[in-house]
Protein backbone atom coordinates (compact mmCIF):
# COMPACT_ATOMS: atom_id res chain seq x y z
CA UNK A 1 0.00 0.00 0.00
CA UNK A 2 1.18 3.36 -0.68
CA UNK A 3 2.21 5.99 1.92
CA UNK A 4 1.54 9.50 1.39
CA UNK A 5 3.94 10.48 4.38
CA UNK A 6 6.16 8.66 6.93
CA UNK A 7 9.35 9.62 8.97
CA UNK A 8 12.97 8.09 7.94
CA UNK A 9 16.59 8.47 10.23
CA UNK A 10 18.44 7.21 6.83
CA UNK A 11 20.24 8.44 4.98
CA UNK A 12 19.44 11.57 6.87
CA UNK A 13 16.62 12.67 9.06
CA UNK A 14 13.65 13.15 6.99
CA UNK A 15 10.18 13.26 6.53
CA UNK A 16 9.28 11.02 3.54
CA UNK A 17 6.54 11.76 0.97
CA UNK A 18 4.84 11.21 -2.30
CA UNK A 19 4.42 13.84 -4.55
CA UNK A 20 0.45 14.25 -4.95
CA UNK A 21 0.28 17.10 -7.41
CA UNK A 22 2.37 14.66 -10.03
CA UNK A 23 -0.08 11.11 -9.74
CA UNK A 24 -0.80 9.80 -11.69
CA UNK A 25 1.24 10.65 -14.18
CA UNK A 26 4.72 10.11 -12.00
CA UNK A 27 5.30 8.70 -8.94
CA UNK A 28 8.05 10.81 -7.05
CA UNK A 29 8.97 11.03 -3.45
CA UNK A 30 10.10 14.52 -1.61
CA UNK A 31 12.78 14.13 0.87
CA UNK A 32 12.03 16.62 3.03
CA UNK A 33 14.78 17.96 5.96
CA UNK A 34 14.00 21.54 5.98
CA UNK A 35 10.72 23.21 7.45
CA UNK A 36 10.29 25.70 4.21
CA UNK A 37 10.24 22.34 2.13
CA UNK A 38 7.46 20.76 4.66
CA UNK A 39 5.44 24.28 4.59
CA UNK A 40 5.91 24.85 0.27
CA UNK A 41 4.45 20.75 0.10
CA UNK A 42 1.52 20.78 2.13
CA UNK A 43 0.33 24.14 0.70
CA UNK A 44 0.70 23.07 -2.67
CA UNK A 45 -0.64 20.05 -1.79
CA UNK A 46 2.09 17.31 -2.50
CA UNK A 47 0.77 15.86 0.81
CA UNK A 48 -3.00 17.03 1.46
CA UNK A 49 -6.04 15.00 3.34
CA UNK A 50 -6.80 16.05 6.78
CA UNK A 51 -5.22 12.73 8.16
CA UNK A 52 -2.27 13.33 6.32
CA UNK A 53 -2.02 16.83 7.06
CA UNK A 54 -1.96 15.60 11.12
CA UNK A 55 0.88 13.01 10.39
CA UNK A 56 2.45 16.26 8.79
CA UNK A 57 2.17 18.49 11.29
CA UNK A 58 3.53 16.17 14.43
CA UNK A 59 6.07 14.63 11.98
CA UNK A 60 6.81 18.44 11.32
CA UNK A 61 7.78 19.03 14.99
CA UNK A 62 10.30 16.39 14.81
CA UNK A 63 11.81 18.22 11.50
CA UNK A 64 12.15 21.47 12.91
CA UNK A 65 14.31 19.84 16.00
CA UNK A 66 16.54 18.79 14.06
CA UNK A 67 16.74 21.46 11.56
CA UNK A 68 16.95 23.66 15.04
CA UNK A 69 19.73 21.41 16.27
CA UNK A 70 21.63 22.12 12.95
CA UNK A 71 21.74 25.74 12.86
CA UNK A 72 21.39 26.66 16.04
CA UNK A 73 17.96 28.05 16.85
CA UNK A 74 16.53 29.31 19.88
CA UNK A 75 13.58 28.07 21.59
CA UNK A 76 11.70 30.93 19.98
CA UNK A 77 12.98 30.52 16.75
CA UNK A 78 12.17 26.84 17.14
CA UNK A 79 8.13 27.56 18.04
CA UNK A 80 7.88 30.13 15.10
CA UNK A 81 8.96 27.34 13.26
CA UNK A 82 6.88 24.94 14.67
CA UNK A 83 3.47 27.72 14.21
CA UNK A 84 4.44 28.24 10.43
CA UNK A 85 3.35 24.04 9.98
CA UNK A 86 0.72 24.29 12.30
CA UNK A 87 -1.00 27.40 10.09
CA UNK A 88 0.13 26.29 7.05
CA UNK A 89 -3.71 25.04 5.82
CA UNK A 90 -6.38 26.67 8.29
CA UNK A 91 -9.49 24.34 7.53
CA UNK A 92 -8.56 20.64 8.42
CA UNK A 93 -7.97 20.57 12.19
CA UNK A 94 -6.13 17.79 11.85
CA UNK A 95 -2.47 19.79 10.89
CA UNK A 96 -2.91 22.09 14.08
CA UNK A 97 -4.19 18.95 16.02
CA UNK A 98 -0.61 16.90 14.89
CA UNK A 99 1.15 19.61 16.20
CA UNK A 100 -0.44 19.96 19.14
CA UNK A 101 -0.02 16.67 19.98
CA UNK A 102 3.59 16.51 20.07
CA UNK A 103 4.92 19.73 20.33
CA UNK A 104 4.63 19.71 24.48
CA UNK A 105 7.19 16.94 24.80
CA UNK A 106 9.85 19.45 22.87
CA UNK A 107 11.69 19.59 26.10
CA UNK A 108 11.73 15.96 26.67
CA UNK A 109 14.13 15.95 23.11
CA UNK A 110 13.56 15.02 19.78
CA UNK A 111 13.68 10.91 20.50
CA UNK A 112 10.61 11.73 23.04
CA UNK A 113 8.51 13.77 20.02
CA UNK A 114 9.48 11.04 17.35
CA UNK A 115 8.10 8.44 19.36
CA UNK A 116 4.53 10.59 19.86
CA UNK A 117 4.44 11.51 16.41
CA UNK A 118 5.15 7.74 15.40
CA UNK A 119 2.53 6.52 17.65
CA UNK A 120 0.03 9.28 16.10
CA UNK A 121 0.45 7.76 12.96
CA UNK A 122 -0.07 4.26 14.03
CA UNK A 123 -3.41 5.38 15.93
CA UNK A 124 -4.51 6.95 12.23
CA UNK A 125 -4.20 3.65 10.44
CA UNK A 126 -6.02 1.55 13.06
CA UNK A 127 -8.50 4.25 13.67
CA UNK A 128 -9.13 4.07 9.52
CA UNK A 129 -9.10 0.43 9.93
CA UNK A 130 -11.78 0.02 12.54
CA UNK A 131 -14.32 2.68 11.48
CA UNK A 132 -13.90 1.47 8.00
CA UNK A 133 -15.58 -1.49 9.06
CA UNK A 134 -18.37 0.41 11.81
CA UNK A 135 -19.35 2.38 8.92
CA UNK A 136 -19.35 -0.81 6.19
CA UNK A 137 -22.06 -2.35 9.10
CA UNK A 138 -23.90 0.41 9.11
CA UNK A 139 -24.80 0.99 5.67
CA UNK A 140 -25.53 -2.18 4.92
CA UNK A 141 -27.80 -2.21 7.75
CA UNK A 142 -29.50 0.93 6.58
CA UNK A 143 -29.88 0.53 2.67
CA UNK A 144 -30.16 -3.60 3.05
CA UNK A 145 -28.58 -3.94 -0.67
CA UNK A 146 -25.69 -6.73 -0.95
CA UNK A 147 -23.90 -4.61 -3.74
CA UNK A 148 -24.34 -1.12 -2.60
CA UNK A 149 -23.68 1.21 -5.20
CA UNK A 150 -21.48 4.32 -3.63
CA UNK A 151 -20.86 8.19 -4.82
CA UNK A 152 -18.03 9.63 -3.38
CA UNK A 153 -15.86 12.94 -3.40
CA UNK A 154 -12.17 13.79 -3.44
CA UNK A 155 -9.61 11.54 -2.38
CA UNK A 156 -10.06 10.02 0.75
CA UNK A 157 -7.93 7.26 0.58
CA UNK A 158 -3.97 5.86 1.47
CA UNK A 159 -3.08 9.43 0.14
CA UNK A 160 -5.01 11.32 2.43
CA UNK A 161 -4.14 9.60 5.35
CA UNK A 162 -1.64 7.61 7.14
CA UNK A 163 -2.90 4.34 5.51
CA UNK A 164 -6.23 2.43 4.61
CA UNK A 165 -8.29 5.59 4.15
CA UNK A 166 -11.81 7.02 5.56
CA UNK A 167 -14.55 6.92 3.43
CA UNK A 168 -12.17 5.24 1.14
CA UNK A 169 -11.49 2.74 3.51
CA UNK A 170 -15.37 1.92 4.21
CA UNK A 171 -15.54 1.82 0.05
CA UNK A 172 -12.09 -1.07 0.30
CA UNK A 173 -14.20 -2.65 3.28
CA UNK A 174 -17.80 -3.05 1.50
CA UNK A 175 -15.32 -4.32 -1.43
CA UNK A 176 -13.52 -7.05 0.40
CA UNK A 177 -16.94 -8.36 2.01
CA UNK A 178 -17.97 -8.99 -1.49
CA UNK A 179 -20.93 -5.88 -0.83
CA UNK A 180 -19.64 -3.34 -3.62
CA UNK A 181 -21.69 -2.77 -6.28
CA UNK A 182 -19.93 0.12 -8.49
CA UNK A 183 -18.21 3.43 -7.09
CA UNK A 184 -19.18 6.77 -8.99
CA UNK A 185 -15.99 8.74 -7.77
CA UNK A 186 -16.22 12.91 -8.37
CA UNK A 187 -13.49 14.91 -10.52
CA UNK A 188 -12.89 17.26 -7.81
CA UNK A 189 -12.44 19.99 -9.35
CA UNK A 190 -10.33 21.95 -9.88
CA UNK A 191 -7.55 20.08 -8.61
CA UNK A 192 -9.05 16.73 -9.75
CA UNK A 193 -8.09 14.80 -6.47
CA UNK A 194 -11.09 12.25 -7.43
CA UNK A 195 -10.10 11.84 -11.32
CA UNK A 196 -5.79 11.75 -10.38
CA UNK A 197 -5.54 9.77 -6.81
CA UNK A 198 -8.79 8.42 -5.97
CA UNK A 199 -9.80 6.85 -9.68
CA UNK A 200 -5.87 5.75 -9.18
CA UNK A 201 -6.22 4.38 -6.01
CA UNK A 202 -9.21 2.53 -6.80
CA UNK A 203 -7.62 0.90 -9.84
CA UNK A 204 -5.16 -0.34 -7.65
CA UNK A 205 -7.12 -2.06 -5.73
CA UNK A 206 -8.76 -3.36 -8.17
CA UNK A 207 -12.97 -2.04 -7.55
CA UNK A 208 -14.73 -1.09 -9.32
CA UNK A 209 -15.79 2.36 -10.50
CA UNK A 210 -16.03 5.36 -13.14
CA UNK A 211 -14.97 8.82 -12.38
CA UNK A 212 -17.95 11.41 -13.53
CA UNK A 213 -17.75 15.13 -13.74
CA UNK A 214 -18.40 16.95 -10.63
CA UNK A 215 -21.72 18.14 -12.27
CA UNK A 216 -23.03 15.01 -12.97
CA UNK A 217 -22.90 13.85 -9.44
CA UNK A 218 -26.68 15.38 -8.28
CA UNK A 219 -28.53 13.82 -11.30
CA UNK A 220 -26.66 10.33 -10.66
CA UNK A 221 -27.90 10.41 -6.82
CA UNK A 222 -31.97 11.83 -8.31
CA UNK A 223 -31.66 9.03 -10.97
CA UNK A 224 -30.91 6.49 -8.44
CA UNK A 225 -27.91 5.18 -9.75
CA UNK A 226 -26.74 5.25 -6.02
CA UNK A 227 -27.33 4.22 -2.64
CA UNK A 228 -24.95 5.96 -0.37
CA UNK A 229 -22.97 8.94 -0.72
CA UNK A 230 -19.78 8.74 1.36
CA UNK A 231 -17.58 11.20 1.67
CA UNK A 232 -14.36 12.28 4.28
CA UNK A 233 -14.06 15.60 6.29
CA UNK A 234 -11.64 18.02 7.25
CA UNK A 235 -13.50 19.52 10.63
CA UNK A 236 -16.45 18.17 12.21
CA UNK A 237 -17.63 20.89 14.90
CA UNK A 238 -19.84 20.13 17.90
CA UNK A 239 -23.01 19.93 16.21
CA UNK A 240 -21.90 17.50 13.36
CA UNK A 241 -21.58 20.23 10.94
CA UNK A 242 -18.83 19.00 8.43
CA UNK A 243 -16.33 20.68 6.39
CA UNK A 244 -14.79 18.60 3.02
CA UNK A 245 -13.95 19.39 -0.58
CA UNK A 246 -15.96 22.14 -2.05
CA UNK A 247 -18.79 20.23 -3.55
CA UNK A 248 -19.38 18.29 -0.76
CA UNK A 249 -22.93 19.98 -0.21
CA UNK A 250 -24.55 19.38 -3.23
CA UNK A 251 -24.08 15.52 -2.85
CA UNK A 252 -25.97 16.29 0.87
CA UNK A 253 -28.52 18.54 -0.98
CA UNK A 254 -28.93 15.62 -3.87
CA UNK A 255 -29.11 12.87 -1.12
CA UNK A 256 -31.60 14.83 0.72
CA UNK A 257 -34.19 15.03 -2.20
CA UNK A 258 -33.26 11.44 -3.07
CA UNK A 259 -34.32 9.78 0.05
CA UNK A 260 -30.99 8.33 0.44
CA UNK A 261 -28.47 8.35 3.15
CA UNK A 262 -25.62 11.10 3.05
CA UNK A 263 -22.43 9.26 5.33
CA UNK A 264 -19.40 11.30 6.76
CA UNK A 265 -16.16 8.88 7.50
CA UNK A 266 -13.41 10.53 9.92
CA UNK A 267 -11.32 9.74 12.77
CA UNK A 268 -11.97 11.23 15.77
CA UNK A 269 -8.96 13.62 15.55
CA UNK A 270 -10.90 15.04 12.74
CA UNK A 271 -13.87 16.19 15.44
CA UNK A 272 -13.02 19.73 16.78
CA UNK A 273 -15.51 20.00 20.17
CA UNK A 274 -14.22 23.82 20.62
CA UNK A 275 -16.14 24.77 17.42
CA UNK A 276 -19.72 24.91 17.72
CA UNK A 277 -21.05 24.94 14.53
CA UNK A 278 -20.11 25.08 10.75
CA UNK A 279 -20.41 29.15 10.75
CA UNK A 280 -17.30 29.27 12.66
CA UNK A 281 -14.86 27.43 10.65
CA UNK A 282 -12.44 29.20 8.21
CA UNK A 283 -12.75 28.01 4.55
CA UNK A 284 -9.57 28.11 2.51
CA UNK A 285 -9.62 30.26 -0.25
CA UNK A 286 -7.10 29.22 -3.03
CA UNK A 287 -5.20 31.03 -6.28
CA UNK A 288 -7.95 31.12 -8.28
CA UNK A 289 -5.78 30.19 -11.05
CA UNK A 290 -6.85 27.06 -10.11
CA UNK A 291 -9.65 27.15 -11.36
CA UNK A 292 -9.33 29.37 -14.83
CA UNK A 293 -6.53 27.80 -16.14
CA UNK A 294 -6.38 23.36 -16.68
CA UNK A 295 -2.40 22.05 -17.14
CA UNK A 296 -0.61 24.97 -17.28
CA UNK A 297 -2.99 26.24 -19.89
CA UNK A 298 -5.48 29.41 -19.16
CA UNK A 299 -9.18 29.00 -19.64
CA UNK A 300 -10.76 32.03 -19.01
CA UNK A 301 -9.74 35.13 -20.69
CA UNK A 302 -7.19 37.23 -19.40
CA UNK A 303 -8.08 39.45 -16.11
CA UNK A 304 -10.72 36.84 -15.72
CA UNK A 305 -10.70 35.87 -11.51
CA UNK A 306 -11.15 32.53 -10.54
CA UNK A 307 -13.33 32.00 -6.98
CA UNK A 308 -11.76 29.08 -5.70
CA UNK A 309 -13.26 28.25 -2.06
CA UNK A 310 -11.32 24.80 -1.29
CA UNK A 311 -14.06 23.77 0.79
CA UNK A 312 -17.65 23.80 2.02
CA UNK A 313 -19.85 23.38 4.68
CA UNK A 314 -22.47 20.40 5.02
CA UNK A 315 -25.23 21.34 7.90
CA UNK A 316 -25.35 18.64 10.31
CA UNK A 317 -28.99 17.92 9.34
CA UNK A 318 -28.44 17.06 6.14
CA UNK A 319 -25.79 13.97 7.35
CA UNK A 320 -27.53 10.84 7.95
CA UNK A 321 -23.90 9.15 9.89
CA UNK A 322 -21.19 10.48 11.18
CA UNK A 323 -18.64 7.64 11.24
CA UNK A 324 -15.45 7.69 13.57
CA UNK A 325 -13.43 4.88 15.21
CA UNK A 326 -15.14 5.58 18.42
CA UNK A 327 -18.42 4.86 17.32
CA UNK A 328 -21.46 6.27 14.78
CA UNK A 329 -23.63 9.63 15.67
CA UNK A 330 -26.72 10.35 13.74
CA UNK A 331 -27.09 13.99 13.35
CA UNK A 332 -29.85 14.30 11.31
CA UNK A 333 -32.14 12.26 12.99
CA UNK A 334 -30.96 13.29 16.89
CA UNK A 335 -29.13 16.83 16.40
CA UNK A 336 -27.15 17.74 19.34
CA UNK A 337 -25.37 20.84 20.04
CA UNK A 338 -22.41 18.61 21.63
CA UNK A 339 -23.59 15.49 19.44
CA UNK A 340 -20.19 14.74 18.51
CA UNK A 341 -18.81 14.10 22.09
CA UNK A 342 -19.62 10.79 22.12
CA UNK A 343 -16.98 10.29 19.30
CA UNK A 344 -14.55 12.89 19.42
CA UNK A 345 -10.75 12.22 20.54
C1 LIG B 1 -9.44 11.65 4.53
S1 LIG B 1 -10.09 13.21 4.58
C2 LIG B 1 -9.43 13.95 3.17
C3 LIG B 1 -10.10 15.26 2.87
O1 LIG B 1 -9.10 16.25 2.60
C4 LIG B 1 -9.32 16.71 1.28
O2 LIG B 1 -8.98 18.04 1.09
P1 LIG B 1 -7.53 18.39 0.39
O3 LIG B 1 -7.38 17.45 -0.77
O4 LIG B 1 -7.69 19.84 -0.02
O5 LIG B 1 -6.51 18.19 1.48
C5 LIG B 1 -10.81 16.52 1.08
O6 LIG B 1 -11.56 17.48 1.77
C6 LIG B 1 -10.97 15.15 1.66
O7 LIG B 1 -12.28 14.78 1.95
Amino acid sequence: MVRAIEWRDTPRPMIRLIDQTLLPLEERYLEVTRVDDLVAAIASLAVRGAPALGAAGALGVVLAMHQGAEEGWSDLKLQAEIERIRVARPTAVNLAWGVDRVRGAVGAGVAAVLGLARGLVAEDEAANRHLSRLGADWILARTGREQVRVVTHCNTGALATTAWGTAYGIIHELHDRGNLGLVYADETRPLLQGARLTSWELHKDGIPHVVEADGAAASTILRGLVDVAIIGADRITANGDTANKVGSVALALACARAGIPFVVAAPSSTVDMTTKTGDHIVIEERDGDEVVTLGGRRLAPEGVRGFNPAFDVTPHDLIAAIVTEKGIVEPATAPDPELLAAVAG
